[in-house]
Order: C-alpha cells, then structure tokens, then sequence
C-alpha cells in the first residue's frame, strides 16, 4: 500500500464494489481536499450512492482503498469504521431519518449529546443551526408534525451541528420543493466553508455546479469526462471537472 498525498484529506484508489454480484463501482479514483465541497455528478444508477458508503466507511470496496488523513480505511474492523464515523464524519441521507419520539431540537442535539456535549450547550447548538435551516419555529415539534421538507431541513441541522470532519450528503434535497432546493443547498455549503467542513455530495441538482469547488462525474460506476470550468457570478464554486476512468 502507497500512502494519499497529504493535502487530502479522503483518498480513493481503484474503487470496486458489487452489489449482490451486480456492479456498481468499477475503478474509481478520488482525492478530496482538506475544506473542500466536491460534488458528485451522474445519472440514476451510475454509482454515486456506492461511491459515498464506500468513502464513508459503510461498505468496504473490493478491491480498492480508502483513506481517511493519510490512514486506510478499507483495513479497519467494523467496529473501527463505526466509531471513524461516529467521530469524524456526518451523513446527510436523501429521507431525513429522525427518532420519532424526540422533538427537532432533541433530534438536532442528539449527536452532541452523545458526544458528551452538556444539555444546554447542546440544546443552545441545536437551535441555532435550526435557526439556520430555517426551522427555528419547529424546535418542539415531533417529526410526525412537520412536513417532509422540514424534516430533511432538521436532519441537514442535524449533521452540521456536530460539525463533522467530513460531511457526506446523498441527494439532500430529494425532499424539498424546486424552490427551496436551492437555498438549503447553499445554507448547507455555506455553513460548511464558515466551519471548515469538507464535504461530498452526491446530486442531481445542476444549482451544485455554481457552489462547489470540484464537480466529478460518474458514469456506469467509473469517472466521466472533463466538464467545462464554470464561473459563478459570485465566485464561490470555484470549478468543474473530471476526467478518465
Ligand atoms: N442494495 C443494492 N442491491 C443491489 N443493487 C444495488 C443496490 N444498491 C445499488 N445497486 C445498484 O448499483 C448501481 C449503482 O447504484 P447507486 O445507488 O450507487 O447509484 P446512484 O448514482 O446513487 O443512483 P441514484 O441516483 O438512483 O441513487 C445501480 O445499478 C443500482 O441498481
């Protein structure tokens, strides 16, 4: 084994993985810098999905290595993944899954809680990144309460609050209106910059292009062609690319 550059703080080399004998990843490389927000880019059913759980720890890629700060992560016990994600990397899903029994804000606070945090900072935490997300008003509310969009709005207040090391995000918007994809995705990537959280998000949504640094595509579960560089009038996504398999 040869260890990643140190400038990234995720590093992928050779990723393969079947599911159930079907192929989903067939020989993708990666790295992700340190602050980053790389998007990730494809059709239906090209990978994006398979991409993220392998750089996550959640499934381990045959053959293929993944490093987490110059550390594999594809040796790892079970137990040492989970932890790795307990700790250092957040997940934000395509369908906010939240303990129905707990309030938004307990729900926010949940991972601070966890960590230790006290139930006044954390409380104090959680409101303020539902604040943020724009669900402020539904801080004593049940998810059987709000509407699927407030919930997936809940659950993005979720992840950023702990303020992960590594953000992965599938398709976070799925369950938010045309309208307000765009602005949760540029509260979530700009929450992210201010903090300091890489992240890599898997999306559909062409908004990504104008807010994330990198943009890599998949196709067929490999890497696809170079798109054009793009300049957002405001500057903050800063390129587009890919190339080769
Ligand atoms: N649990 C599974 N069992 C069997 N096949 C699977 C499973 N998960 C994914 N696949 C298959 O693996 C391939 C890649 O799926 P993946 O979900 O990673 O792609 P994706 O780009 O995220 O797609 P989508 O945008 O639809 O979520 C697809 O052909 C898919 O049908």
């Amino acid at each position: 084994m040869v260890a990643p550059p140190d400038n990234d703080v995720l590093w992928a080399r050779g990723l393969h993985y079947a599911h159930s004998g079907s192929p989903a990843l067939a020989g993708v490389s990666i790295g992700v810098r340190e602050g980053e927000i790389l998007a990730i880019t494809g059709p239906r059913g090209s990978g994006k999905t398979t991409l993220l759980k392998c750089l996550s720890g959640q499934i381990v890629p045959s053959p293929g290595e993944v490093w987490f700060n110059s550390a594999p992560v594809h040796t790892l016990s079970r137990a040492a993944r989970e932890r790795l994600r307990r700790e250092r990397f957040g997940w934000i899903d395509s369908e906010p899954h939240l303990v129905p029994e707990l309030t938004a804000w307990e729900n926010t606070a949940l991972p601070l809680l966890m960590r230790g945090v006290g139930h006044r900072a954390a409380k104090r935490t959680a409101g303020e990144w539902l604040e943020r997300l724009d669900v402020g008003d539904c801080q004593r509310k049940r998810p059987a309460a709000l509407l699927q969009a407030q919930r997936q709005r809940i659950a993005i207040a979720r992840a950023l609050a702990s303020e992960p090391t590594v953000l992965f995000a599938d398709e976070p918007t799925a369950p938010l209106h045309n309208a307000d994809r765009a602005q949760v995705l540029r509260t979530l990537t700009t929450a992210a910059r201010s903090h300091h959280i890489t992240v890599v998000i898997a999306t559909l949504d062409d908004e990504i292009a104008t807010l994330a640094d990198r943009t890599v595509s998949l196709v067929d579960g490999r890497r696809g062609t170079a798109l054009p560089v793009l300049d957002a009038p405001d500057g903050e996504g800063r390129a587009a690319c890919s190339v080769s398999a």
